[in-house]
């Protein structure tokens, strides 16, 4: 991230495969960002920490504007116009450490504190994008659902991800070409 605000980079557009954990969602659902709860960062593993590089930013910067609202919105009426409105949602992404798929408990926790969808990735690029001042723009891929019944013989698994991934990846890539040519350029933060 400190690399690319070197190069002048003012916006960051972020993708991940994530599991499905509202019961509203479906897969292949497309989630955007508008806000995240870290859970490495809860537990005292974030790549914030160490002496502050003041250079980039402030010691404690904040994340209540993390996502961009101009840019979900942006992406709302893109994905509409696109035809595939009724995939989109805006949620809330949750980072666990990886690289293991959750446990049903965890997927019960997870929702019960607010998560739409849980990833292993994103927010740590986030939280060093939004330190050095870049506006961001993420969105997940619901690719699986979170297994969340004792009864359930699903097992989440990558092949489900990587399938679902392809299913979409048209979609998707007209989805951020077409916001990436309509965004203002202008980094208003
Ligand atoms: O898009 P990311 O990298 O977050 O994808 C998640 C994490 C693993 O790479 C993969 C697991 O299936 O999905
Ligand atoms: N942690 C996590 N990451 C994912 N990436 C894609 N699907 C999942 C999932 O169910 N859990």
């Amino acid at each position: 991230m400190r690399v690319f605000k070197l190069m002048g980079v003012q916006t960051m557009i972020m993708t991940n495969a994530a599991g499905g954990l509202n019961p509203d969602y479906r897969v292949g659902d497309v989630m955007i960002l508008k806000d995240h709860i870290n859970l490495p960062g809860l537990g005292g593993t974030n790549p914030l920490m160490g002496p502050n590089e003041d250079r980039f930013g402030l010691r404690f910067p904040c994340t209540s504007d993390a996502y961009d609202r101009d840019l979900r919105a942006l992406a709302l009426s893109v994905g509409a116009e696109l035809g595939f409105g009724d995939l989109l949602r805006e949620g809330v992404y949750c980072v666990q450490g990886g690289p293991n798929f959750e446990s049903i408990a965890e997927c019960r926790m997870l929702r019960i504190m607010g998560a739409d969808a849980i990833g292993m990735s994103t927010v740590h690029e986030v939280l060093v994008a939004r330190h050095c001042g870049m506006r961001c723009f993420a969105l997940s891929l619901v690719s699986n659902m979170a297994i969340m019944d004792y009864d359930s013989v699903e097992r989440a698994n990558h092949d489900e991800v990587l399938e679902t991934g392809r299913l979409r990846a048209k979609q998707l890539e007209s989805l951020v070409s077409e916001l990436v040519d309509r965004m203002e350029t202008h980094n208003t933060c």
